[in-house]
């Protein structure tokens, strides 16, 4: 039975990047929906996603306020998603840097019986393309903070390209989370591994965007250092406390 899947794209200011996703998304999983999370885009992205929902049923819109952070928009749009029963939600960036030829490979994991499969640039056969030296150190240094401060065996756990089953979602206590930027990635990745769901990494090839900016800031960068600071801490002194009280039951 094929599974009913809801690709969720965050955006702001995506006007030139949005078409062009969802075209080649359209021909590359034809039964694939789509829900556009617009943060009130001031150039106009929220509209022509009305626009391209009128033409297509298909494709669907969620408008926020404002600027609220890719973490907030996610979980908005999985929300939507979970009420309408979709059994697969998918993570995917506006300016096809996550190759929608490539989210066969996603569902697929998921079809073999993964929890979350993880688009991954740093397992054997990912990679990156025109991705400026700036970017790939940032990335790589904040896949290894992560992995020193959580012990994390993902090796991509700040990627954006994701496939989730409904019931993976539902144990991760969306409402519960109060990352607000990129630092969602990590805290979702985070989420299911404690959680002891299976997480499978499948190479990727991540294209830098022709069109359009990063909204990466340095809010965006401080959120993540001092929240996997905290829980990586968090998690220390919760080992420590219950070694201590195991020691003192012994004695
Ligand atoms: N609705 C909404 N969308 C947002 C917001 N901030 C960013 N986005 C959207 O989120 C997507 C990713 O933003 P980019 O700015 O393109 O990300 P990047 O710098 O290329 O980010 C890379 O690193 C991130 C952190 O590791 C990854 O999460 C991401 O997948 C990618 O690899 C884009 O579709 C962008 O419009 C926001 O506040 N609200």
């Amino acid at each position: 039975m094929e599974l009913k899947t809801l690709t969720v794209i965050p955006t702001y200011n995506e006007l030139e990047a949005l078409p062009v996703v969802i075209e080649r998304l359209r021909a590359a999983q034809p039964e694939v929906h789509v829900l556009v999370v617009d943060d009130n885009s001031p150039d106009g992205t929220g509209e022509l996603a009305d626009r391209l929902s009128h033409e297509d049923e298909k494709i669907h819109v969620l408008h926020r306020k404002g600027k609220g952070g890719l973490g907030a928009a996610y979980i908005a749009g999985f929300t939507w998603g979970m009420e309408r029963d979709y059994d697969v939600l998918v993570e995917m960036d506006a300016d096809c840097s996550h190759q929608p030829e490539q989210l066969g490979r996603l569902l697929e994991a998921v079809e073999r019986g993964a929890d979350l499969a993880i688009g991954s640039r740093y397992v054997p056969g990912g990679k990156t393309v025109n991705w400026p030296w700036h970017r790939q150190f940032l990335s790589r240094g904040a896949n290894f903070y992560a992995q020193t401060m959580l012990g994390t065996d993902v090796r991509d756990i700040t990627a954006g390209y994701r496939a989730f089953r409904r019931g993976t979602l539902e144990r991760l206590d969306l409402e519960t989370i109060d990352s607000v930027g990129y630092c969602f990635q990590i805290d979702l990745g985070w989420r299911a591994e404690l959680a002891g769901l299976t997480i499978t990494e499948v190479p990727i090839t991540f294209v830098e965007r022709e069109v359009g900016d990063s909204k990466m800031d340095s809010g965006v960068i401080l959120e993540s250092m001092t929240k996997v600071a905290r829980w990586g801490l968090g998690a220390r002194a919760k080992t420590l406390c219950n070694k201590l009280r195991a020691v003192r039951a012994t004695a």
